[in-house]
């Protein structure tokens, strides 16, 4: 596996499902349209932009170990930093071709590669394998919990096969020896200045805050930009189910996009839950975290309490569909990119708004807990330029 004409690693089960679970919930929280068509990503930076900066809590460890270990297999002890941490989703129709990773003149300072397999191919998507051009091994499936490392140079020529149906997610790292390019330096001073202030509501100061529209603006190869497409946020909230509902009156917006920062209600069939979320991604975030989460809030049968749950009005009704065909212009095309392959059906049969909302409030008590870690931690990341797990063990 080591011959030195093609250095890599394959670690098989590196990340516990916990860890791979925790990722797809981020992901499928906050990630934005990505670089390449059919292809979605959630970068650190834009977590931070978001007033996320709590969610990048979950990649430090991970980040720590992989560092650690590709630093002794490939004998560069502290010579490396991380240049860039994202988690990278390849819909359908997504593929690269074979390349080496710093085959671009801005792509020189990447000495490394780490690509962690977040889900797995068959069960969560179809297509996507994985290739080296020469040596061994040759194709790798990828499965969750596994992680490919190899050198960014022409040692390591790889393709993806094309995606044929699902999401395929990884967790993609590289690393530079050039200290300039060093990502936890860039993140250090951007989240000194983004960081919310200690705050009693502490799941308050760390709502969720949409970057601009075109950032979640879908839209196939051929057509233009405005004629179909969909909204990434909303779309994902109608593929397992819910629709959404806002109060004011819709004349108040010259631009409809204006709503994607407005308050808003969810619904599912023809019922109408009470709590309010701030934005689009508020919404998203809490229904992701009940999908992540939610066999923990469905083994104790509670009832909701009356008036939290009403029944639509025509007229409500007829709104939601008015704006679902704004934000979601080709639902087909929303539900072929968004298709889980190992279906939800289960989650859809067993939904109960009682159980929805118990995972609300445990939504706040997880953020909560990530963001007194980042608070106790940040000064050490500052005092040190590095982003590590701060132990407080009394030494
Ligand atoms: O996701 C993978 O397996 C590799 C992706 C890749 O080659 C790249 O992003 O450069
Ligand atoms: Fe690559």
């Amino acid at each position: 596996m080591a011959d030195s004409e093609h250095p890599r690693l394959i670690l098989k089960n590196w990340l516990s499902m916990e860890e791979c679970k925790e990722l797809e919930f981020i992901h499928k929280s906050c990630s934005t349209v990505g670089y390449r068509p059919n292809v979605f990503s959630t970068t650190l930076s834009h977590l931070v932009a978001t007033n996320c900066t709590h969610l990048i809590f979950p990649f430090v460890s991970i980040r720590e170990k992989l560092k650690e270990k590709l630093e002794e297999f490939f004998g560069c002890e502290y010579e490396l930093v991380i240049e860039f941490t994202g988690l990278i989703s390849w819909t359908s129709g997504g593929s690269i071709g074979w390349h080496s990773d710093d085959n671009r003149p801005y792509l020189k300072q990447r000495d490394f590669t780490a690509v962690c397999y977040l889900n797995s191919y068959e069960k969560d998507f179809k297509g996507g394998l994985f290739n080296f051009q020469d040596g061994k091994p040759k194709t790798i499936a990828p499965l969750a919990g596994d992680v490919v490392m190899y050198t960014a140079d022409s040692r390591n020529i790889h393709s993806v096969n094309e995606v044929t149906d699902g999401e395929r997610l990884t967790l993609t790292i590289w690393f530079s020896r050039d200290s300039s390019h060093d990502e936890d330096a860039k993140l250090i001073s951007a989240l000194s200045q983004n960081l919310p202030q200690r705050s009693d509501n502490v799941s308050h100061s760390c709502l969720p805050l949409p970057a601009s529209g075109n950032m979640y603006w879908f839209s196939s190869n051929q057509a233009s930009l405005e004629e179909s497409g969909f909204n990434l946020c909303w779309a994902r909230l109608h593929v397992l189910g819910y629709n959404v509902y806002y109060s004011q009156e819709m004349s108040n917006f010259s631009d409809l996009s204006e709503l994607l920062m407005e308050p808003l209600q969810l619904a599912r069939g023809d019922e109408l839950f009470y709590q309010e979320f701030v934005n689009i991604l508020h919404a998203l975030q809490v229904v992701q975290f009940f999908h992540w989460k939610g066999s923990e809030y469905r083994t104790s049968k509670v009832d909701i309490e009356a008036g939290k749950v009403i029944c639509l009005s025509h007229s409500q009704r007829e709104k939601i569909d008015y704006l679902k065909s704004f934000f979601i212009k080709d639902v087909r095309l929303a539900e072929t990119v968004l298709h889980s392959v190992s279906n939800d059906e289960n989650e859809h049969r067993g939904f109960d708004w009682a159980n929805f909302s118990a995972a609300v409030t445990a939504w706040g008590d997880y953020i909560g807990k990530l963001h007194k870690e980042i608070q106790v931690s940040l000064p050490y990341w500052r005092t040190h330029q590095s982003i590590f797990i701060v132990q407080f063990d009394g030494s």
